[in-house]
């Protein structure tokens, strides 16, 4: 495989990506960059090929074909990359290790680790030092997986499913903490969920991943922008334009129309309005389900 990626704009990069489990292809013609210090939300229905894709970024796993670019390297010739961390979705820890002894476990086995970070992100979780990870419930181990990922300074981090087991205080926290990070240390974060609405207030991108293809990619902010809601009766063609209809929910008296497009300045009796990220994701994943059947 070759290197795609210019490393000092994009520091994650596929191009025509394949990687199939027997017949099955869990990434299909898989293409996307991710620019340095973004905050990426990687979505896709169950088996979409999240964890596929983050597996092949770190070089656990090697596509048929395809190329691949990590901080401008091909993955997997050289082990993980310095510059990476990844968390798997099953947050993998030593059960009979304590708190104190995982996070001593990543200073002996990481150049650049910084324990004074690592352990504030363990007292910010409320979690013990002396507390056996065997003990630990899902949420708090989440909370010290994210806490040993980040402790190792990458400058790329890929975090499956990392928000799932915690509840909502824990959420945000670690939210915040994903934030802060790319804020003040350029980090580039990409973090998975099937569920968008968990993503939302930490990232700023969205990678939106169907049966191994890039659906939809972009800012949250740019996608906001390229959509709007039509709601009225009749033809809606005349008033989108060049716009195309993604999904039309039918009411008691009207129809309301999610368009792709620039919105256009003349609507007539229809009424536009805005819709939220996740009325826009749903719709296009409804989409997918539609082409399918
Ligand atoms: N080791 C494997 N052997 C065979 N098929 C696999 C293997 N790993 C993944 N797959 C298949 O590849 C596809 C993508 O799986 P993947 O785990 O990447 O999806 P996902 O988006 O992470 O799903 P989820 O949200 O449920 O975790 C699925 O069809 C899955 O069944």
């Amino acid at each position: 495989m070759t290197d795609v990626a210019d490393a000092s704009r994009s520091v994650v990069s596929m191009r025509e990506v394949c990687l199939r489990f027997g017949k099955t292809y869990a990434l299909d013609g898989c293409s996307f960059d991710v620019a340095r210090g973004s905050v990426t939300a990687l979505v896709g229905r169950n088996g979409a090929g999240k964890s596929t894709l983050m597996s092949v970024a770190v070089g656990l796993l090697t596509p048929q074909s395809g190329s691949v670019s990590v901080l401008g390297r091909s993955p997997g010739h050289t082990g993980i990359s310095p510059g990476l961390s990844y968390l798997a979705q099953h947050k993998p820890l030593y059960g009979k290790f304590t708190v104190a002894e995982m996070l001593r476990f990543g200073q002996r086995t990481n150049a650049q680790w910084d324990n004074a970070y690592a352990g504030r992100l363990v007292s910010e979780a409320d979690v013990p030092m002396r507390a056996k990870i065997r003990s630990l419930s899902p949420g708090q181990r989440a909370r010290i997986a994210v806490a040993l990922a980040l402790g190792r300074r990458p400058d790329v981090v890929l975090l499956d499913e990392p928000l799932a087991d915690l509840d909502p205080v824990a959420r945000r926290s670690v939210a915040q903490t994903l934030m802060r990070d790319a804020a003040q240390h350029g980090t580039t974060v990409v973090l998975s969920s099937h569920i968008l609405v968990e993503l939302t207030d930490v990232a700023d991108q969205l990678l939106l991943l169907d049966r191994g293809r890039i659906r939809l990619t972009g800012s949250l902010d740019d996608l906001l922008d390229d959509h709007y809601l039509l709601t009225g009766t009749g033809d809606p063609q005349h008033a989108i334009g060049q716009g195309a209809i993604i999904e039309s929910r039918a009411g008691t008296r009207t129809t309301t129309h999610l368009v792709h497009g620039p919105r256009p300045p003349h609507h007539g009796d229809w009424l536009l309005e805005q819709p939220t990220i996740d009325e826009i994701v749903l719709a296009h994943l409804a989409e997918q389900k539609e082409e399918r059947a």
